[in-house]
């Protein structure tokens, strides 16, 4: 295994996990805690005119800090390439949970599109679209939770949320008609879109709009004619409907799902989409942290507090990470 040296006593290096485009991820465990993480990768040279996307993804992950957003540990940057240290998850992309399964029961799909509609609203809620929801990007952690993954696409409009886009992006079977028409669209109802798309996925086990040539696919997207099949129920039938709404105006908002019938079915509460993460540091990881570094809690608050993501923030966000799993807050 062709060590690399910047990873060197703080990560140890296992197998490639998954390749996606111009990345390798590779699994790996942080020496300091023995906490697996991936670790994708990304060599500058090959990444050529995809070299931005790799910085919005990077600034977009540093701002989200979400139960269901895979969490940015770390970046390394040498002159050659990108490490992103990332929130390990084992299970893999739910796109594959769905074709094993073929299609999934309204109660086991409700569960996982709370998940998916608490990650949109936490991410709208701090002004970011992602533009790329599909369920190649939503991955399973070992408790069968969704995380959110791959920023490279996502927009965060200086005018807010309220300001239109242009740049036609995304997955087109995804794709929301203003976007693949070519008109100015607003973030947050391109998403709502895929997200209907998405619905549609998990519970019929194929897509609403498909063609193998990409203009007849957006003919379909744009006509926003699609067969519901006979066993969605009626419910499920209204909520996709009111999703896949061809006029965006027409089409619901992200603040009426939380609390949509369909999503409080089983749970009869709305959906909680705050994120579980406090603001505050956490004293144990803290108090932790001073022992080992030999620093004054206040000094080691200081010096987590500037979050550079460098092996410190890892090492505090992954000290957290066991805390949260009732393992015990130590350091190696
Ligand atoms: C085709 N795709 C769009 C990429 C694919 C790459 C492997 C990955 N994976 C796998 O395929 N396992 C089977 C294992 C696995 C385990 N943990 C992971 C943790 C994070 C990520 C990850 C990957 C990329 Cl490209 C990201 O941008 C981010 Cl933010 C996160 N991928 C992981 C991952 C799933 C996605």
């Amino acid at each position: 295994m062709s060590q690399f040296t910047e990873l060197r006593g703080l990560y140890h290096l296992r197998e490639t996990i998954g390749s996606g485009g111009f990345a390798k991820v590779k699994l790996a465990y942080h020496a300091l805690t023995g906490e697996k993480v991936a670790i994708k990768i990304m060599d500058k040279r090959s990444l050529g005119e995809d070299l931005p996307r790799v910085k919005t993804e990077i600034e977009a992950m540093k701002d989200l800090c979400h139960q269901h957003i895979c969490k940015l540990y770390q970046v390394i940057e040498t002159e050659t390439k990108f490490f992103m240290i990332l929130e390990y998850c084992p299970e893999g992309e739910l796109f594959d949970y769905i074709v094993s399964k073929d299609k999934l029961s309204e109660e086991e799909a409700r569960v996982f599109f709370r998940q998916i509609v608490a990650a949109v609203a936490y991410i709208h809620s701090q002004g970011y679209a992602h533009r790329d929801l599909k369920p190649e990007n939503l991955l399973l952690d070992e408790d069968q939770n969704l995380k959110l993954i791959d920023f490279g696409l996502c927009a965060k409009p200086k005018g807010g949320m309220d300001s239109q886009l242009f740049t036609c992006c995304g997955s087109p079977a995804y794709a929301a008609p203003e976007l693949v028409s070519g008109r100015e669209y607003l973030g947050s109802e391109a998403d709502l879109w895929s997200m209907g798309i998405l619905l549609y996925a998990l519970l019929c086990g194929y897509l609403p709009f498909d063609d193998d040539k990409i203009p007849s696919l957006y003919k379909k997207i744009q006509s926003g004619k699609y067969d519901t099949p006979s066993w969605l129920s009626d419910e499920s039938k209204s909520l996709i409907a009111s999703m896949l709404q061809v006029d965006p105006k027409r089409r619901v908002t992200i603040r009426h799902l939380l609390a949509h019938p369909w999503l409080m079915a089983d749970a009869q509460c709305p959906v909680e989409w705050h994120s579980k993460y406090k603001r505050c540091l956490d004293e144990d990881c803290l108090t932790e942290l001073a022992v080992h570094y030999g620093k004054t809690k206040k000094d080691m608050e200081a010096s987590v507090s500037e979050f550079k993501f460098d092996y410190l923030t890892a090492t505090y966000f992954l000290l957290l990470e066991k805390k949260m799993k009732g393992r015990p807050v130590r350091l190696l």
